[in-house]
């Protein structure tokens, strides 16, 4: 398969590496365990571009085809889980980059949301927008203190999609999430904690890592079979309905991010992040 060829496989101790030729992600197998830790690394700030959600893609599928009993999603940033989407690839967008970004997008989500695996996420730094589908598209959360995490498009001018919200109500009650959304909300970790957007506080990253293993070894006495149908059978109607609507889906999203008003927030709200990053 291409993505043998693309790999690369390391021995560390009883793990074994597995790192994209790009490398912006790796996966990492526990031996004893049988858990595979799947670490973003695309500096700066993880932002999701095409080639980091590529990467991410062929990571989770190859997590499920190696049959790994756990997937944990983390990242090799030491304050950064993921700054969501890279906001370049949505101001002044080639029309065929784009393309390929968004439908990227949809199949990170639909792969994570829908993996047959248990899944965790090990949140080792702020967690904005595309960051928070991430780790809310998993089925634990683990953060470390101090951090921010929520879906803040209102704040940006651009809207979540429905699946951003199936993920984000997966985890929320609808009230705290609809008012979460509308304001374009950031929860601090213990904020996270409080309404139920994370599930545990960890106080370093390899805390986090065990408290996603515990997790995941929770499922050791069920049946994999029983739980993987289970847990798709809770998540059916959210996947079939992207599945349904994927090109209205993404003629949505272009028609709305090619709008002058929107490219012009994207433009400022760019100028701002640089602006505060120099200062
Ligand atoms: C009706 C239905 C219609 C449906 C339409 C659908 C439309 C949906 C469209 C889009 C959905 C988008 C979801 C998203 O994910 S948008 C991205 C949102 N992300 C953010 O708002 C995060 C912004 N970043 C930050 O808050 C901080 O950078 C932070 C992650 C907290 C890290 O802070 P810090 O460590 O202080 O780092 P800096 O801020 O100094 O940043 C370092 C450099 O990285 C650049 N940067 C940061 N974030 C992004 C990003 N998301 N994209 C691109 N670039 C980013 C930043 O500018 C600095 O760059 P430089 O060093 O060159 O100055």
């Amino acid at each position: 398969m291409l993505r043998s060829s693309l790999l690369t496989l390391t021995r560390i101790g009883s793990n074994r590496l597995m790192s994209t030729a790009a490398k912006l992600t790796t996966v990492e197998v526990n031996d004893k365990t049988g858990i595979a830790t799947l670490t973003m690394c695309r500096p700066p700030v993880n932002g999701l571009n095409l080639e980091l959600l590529k990467d991410l893609s062929q990571s989770i599928d190859e997590i499920e085809s190696n049959k790994s009993r756990g997937l944990i999603l983390t990242s090799s940033n030491p304050t950064i889980f993921s700054a969501g989407l890279d906001i370049l690839e949505m101001y002044k967008p080639d029309k065929e980059r784009i393309r390929a970004f968004w439908t990227s997008l949809q199949d990170v989500w639909l792969a994570l949301y829908g993996s047959s695996v248990p899944t965790a996420a090990a949140i080792n730094g702020h967690s904005p927008a595309g960051g928070c589908l991430l780790a809310t598209s998993c089925e634990y959360r683990v953060m470390l203190p101090k951090f921010t995490i929520g879906l803040n498009e209102t704040q940006l001018g651009i809207v979540a999609p429905k699946w951003f919200m199936s993920s984000f109500l997966s985890v929320l009650p609808r009230r705290i999430a609809e008012r979460a959304l509308n304001q374009g909300r950031m929860f601090t970790t213990e904020e996270a904690l409080q309404v139920g957007l994370i599930d545990e506080v960890a106080n370093t990253k390899e805390e986090a890592i065990e408290k996603c293993s515990a997790f995941i070894g929770s499922f050791a006495k069920v049946n994999p079979l029983a739980r993987a149908l289970t847990k798709q059978q809770f998540r059916a109607a959210d996947l079939q309905q992207l599945e349904n609507e994927r090109v209205q889906d993404l003629e949505k999203f272009l028609f709305f991010v090619n709008q002058p008003a929107v490219q012009k927030g994207l433009g400022l709200y760019l100028e701002s992040l640089k602006k505060k990053a120099k200062n």
